[in-house]
C-alpha cells in the first residue's frame, strides 16, 4: 500500500513539473490559448472523443485569433495562408504517431497510414484511378446504382399513396456503399437492393471508436494495459471485415471485372507498368477499405448536408429544381458532364460542401524536428503539431459574410441580383482561398473527380424527379448539433418524396410553323 502511495505520489508531481515547464519553458509558452489546455493535453482529447472538438476549436479562434495553443504541442491555425504552409510543405503527409495507425494484426499500410515512398506509391496508383479520364468510364456504373435508389422510391411512392418518406442518411449511405464497392472490386453490397445495411459498415464507420482508440495511444501505458488485458474475441469484428475484403479480392482477381472497369483494374495495369514498385494483394485490400471508408461516409455527408439545407432554405430548393428541370428534357438525358454546366446546382454542392465539410478537421501534420517553419506569418517551434479545421475556416466570419448562412449565390460567379445587398449580406466577403474542402498537398483526396460526379448525377437526378419536404411528423435536426468524430454523427433525415411533374425545358425546340 505505502508503495502504490509513494508511485502515486512521484506520478502527481511528475503531472504538476510538467504542466508548470509546459506553461512556461515549453517552446510553444508565448502561443496563445486557454491555460488548461496548454498545460496538459487532457482538455483537448477530452472535447475530441466527445465528438465536440470542432466547435470548440471554432470557439477558442474567436476568442484567441488565428493561431491558438490547443494543447502542450499543437497549435491549431485559422488563416488561409496556412493551408499552402502547412500542406504543401516536403514531406507534409506525415501526421503524428498517434493518428493514422494500422488496424491491430495488421502489417501492411494504405494511403491513409503510408507515408513517404509508401504513400507516394499508392498515390500513384489511385491517382490513375481516380483520374478525370477513368472517372467518366465510371459514370454508367454510378449511373446504374442512381436508377436503383429511385426505383425503391418510386416503389414505396407507388404502395404509398404518392408519397415515399425514407432516412436520406440511411439511404445515402447504401447508395453510396454500394456504389464504392463495385467500383472498388466489382462487387456491390447490396444494401439497396436488400434494404438493410451491409455487416461490415456498422464496424468501418465506428468512427467514436477510432477517435477513443487514438486518443488512448497518447498515454502508452494506458494503451499497453488496455491490448494486454483485452480478449482476442474483441477484435472478432475486424477479423471478420478482412476475411470478407480478402475474399471479394480474390475473387475479382480469378474472374477479372464484372463487365464494367474499377478500380482493381487500374491497380493491376500499374502493377503491370511499375514491377519494381508494386502494390502487393494486402497493400491493395487495405487500401480499397480506405477507399470504402473514404469514399461512402464522405458522399453520405455531402448528399445529406445538401438535401438538409435545401430544406431548411426552400427557395434555394426552388431555384435548384427550376435549373435541373429547365436544363434536361428528359431524366434519361441527366448526365455528368451536363450537370458540371449547371451553375446554381454546383454552388449548392459547393456551399453545402462549407457547411457540412465531410472532414470538419483531422488534418493534424507533424512539423519537421530540425528546423522552425513558418506558418501565417508566425515562426513555428520544430516538432510542433499543427493543424488548420475545414470547420473553423469555413464557418468564420472572418472569412465568410454571413457564414451560417446558407447561400449558393455566394459561389455564382457572375454577380446575384436575388439576394439585396448589405452589410451582413452572404455577398458581402468571402475569402474562397480559405475554402478548401478536400484538402491541400500530396494528401489531398484523390478521388474529387468520383465525387463530383456522383455528388452532381445524384442531386440532378434527385431534383428532376421529386418534390422533397421534410416529412410530416419529423423535424430537421440543427446541422451543428451533431457531434463530430472524423466527420459528422448524422441523425436520421426523413425526407417525403412525391414524383414531379417538370415543367417544360427552356431549350425545347419551337413547333414549325
Ligand atoms: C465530398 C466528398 C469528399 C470530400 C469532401 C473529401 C475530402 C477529403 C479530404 C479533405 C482529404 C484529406 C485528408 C488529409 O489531408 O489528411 C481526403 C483524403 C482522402 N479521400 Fe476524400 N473526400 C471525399 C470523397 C472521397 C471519395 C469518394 C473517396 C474514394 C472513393 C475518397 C478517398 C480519399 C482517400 C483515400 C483519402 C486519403 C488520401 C491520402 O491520405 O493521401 N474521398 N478526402
Amino acid at each position: 500500500m505505502g508503495l502504490i502511495l509513494k508511485v502515486l505520489g512521484v506520478y502527481v508531481l511528475y503531472v504538476i513539473v510538467r504542466a508548470v515547464y509546459n506553461l512556461l519553458f515549453h517552446p510553444l509558452a508565448k502561443f496563445s490559448g486557454p491555460k488548461a489546455w496548454s498545460a496538459s493535453r487532457i482538455p483537448y482529447l477530452f472535447t475530441l472523443v466527445t465528438g465536440q472538438n470542432s466547435f470548440r476549436m471554432k470557439a477558442l479562434h474567436d476568442k484567441y485569433g488565428p493561431v491558438v495553443r490547443v494543447a502542450p504541442n499543437e497549435l491549431h491555425i485559422n488563416d488561409p495562408r496556412a493551408w499552402n504552409d502547412i500542406y504543401l510543405r516536403k514531406s507534409s503527409e506525415i501526421r503524428p504517431p498517434q493518428w493514422g495507425m494500422r488496424p491491430p494484426g495488421i502489417d501492411s499500410y494504405n494511403v491513409i497510414s503510408g507515408v513517404g515512398s509508401d504513400h507516394a506509391r499508392f498515390r500513384k496508383a489511385l491517382g490513375i484511378a481516380f483520374s478525370e479520364e477513368a472517372v467518366k468510364d465510371y459514370e454508367p456504373t454510378v449511373r446504374s446504382y442512381f436508377n436503383k435508389f429511385t426505383a425503391r422510391i418510386d416503389d414505396l411512392v407507388l404502395n404509398n399513396n404518392g408519397v415515399a418518406v425514407v432516412d436520406m442518411v440511411k439511404w445515402s449511405n447504401f447508395t453510396t456503399f454500394d456504389i464504392i464497392g463495385e467500383l472498388a472490386w466489382s462487387k456491390s453490397y447490396d444494401c439497396l437492393d436488400t434494404g438493410a445495411g451491409h455487416a461490415i459498415m456498422g464496424v468501418l464507420s465506428h468512427f467514436q471508436g477510432v477517435i477513443i482508440a487514438a486518443a488512448i495511444t497518447y498515454y502508452p501505458w494506458i494503451n499497453n494495459a488496455l491490448m494486454a488485458i483485452t480478449p482476442r474475441s474483441a477484435f472478432e469484428d475486424l477479423k471478420m471485415i478482412f476475411n470478407d475484403g480478402h475474399e471479394r479480392l480474390q475473387t475479382r482477381i480469378r474472374t477479372g471485372p464484372s463487365g464494367h472497369p474499377d478500380v482493381l483494374g487500374h491497380l493491376e495495369e500499374y502493377n503491370k507498368q511499375n514491377p519494381t514498385a508494386i502494390i502487393t494483394d494486402d497493400e491493395i485490400e487495405q487500401n480499397v477499405f480506405s477507399c470504402l471508408v473514404a469514399g461512402s461516409e464522405c458522399l453520405t455527408t455531402a448528399f445529406s448536408g445538401a438535401i438538409h439545407y435545401l430544406l431548411v432554405y426552400p427557395s434555394k430548393l426552388k431555384r435548384a429544381q427550376e435549373e435541373v428541370r429547365s436544363a434536361f428534357s428528359s431524366e434519361t438525358s441527366i448526365n455528368a458532364s451536363d450537370a458540371a454546366k449547371l451553375e446554381y446546382l454546383n454552388a449548392v454542392i459547393e456551399e453545402s460542401l462549407r457547411l457540412c465539410p465531410p472532414l470538419p478537421d483531422m488534418l493534424r501534420r507533424q512539423l519537421p524536428g530540425d528546423v522552425p517553419t513558418t506558418v501565417a506569418g508566425q515562426l513555428i517551434p520544430p516538432d510542433t503539431v499543427v493543424s488548420v479545421s475545414c470547420y473553423s475556416m469555413f464557418r468564420s466570419a472572418e472569412h465568410f459574410s454571413s457564414p451560417d448562412t446558407f447561400a449558393p449565390e455566394r459561389f455564382l460567379k457572375k454577380p446575384d441580383d436575388s439576394l439585396k445587398w448589405s452589410s451582413d449580406s452572404p455577398l458581402n466577403h468571402n475569402d474562397m482561398t480559405a475554402f478548401k474542402p478536400w484538402g491541400v498537398g500530396p494528401r489531398e483526396c484523390p478521388a474529387q473527380p468520383l465525387a463530383r460526379l456522383e455528388m452532381r448525377l445524384f442531386l440532378a437526378i434527385l431534383l428532376y424527379r421529386y418534390d422533397i419536404r421534410v416529412a410530416e411528423g419529423s423535424y430537421l435536426t440543427k446541422w451543428t448539433s451533431q457531434q463530430v468524430f472524423e466527420t459528422w454523427q448524422k441523425d436520421p433525415l426523413h425526407v417525403e418524396f412525391s414524383p414531379a411533374v417538370p415543367s417544360p425545358p427552356a431549350t425545347l425546340p419551337t413547333a414549325a410553323p
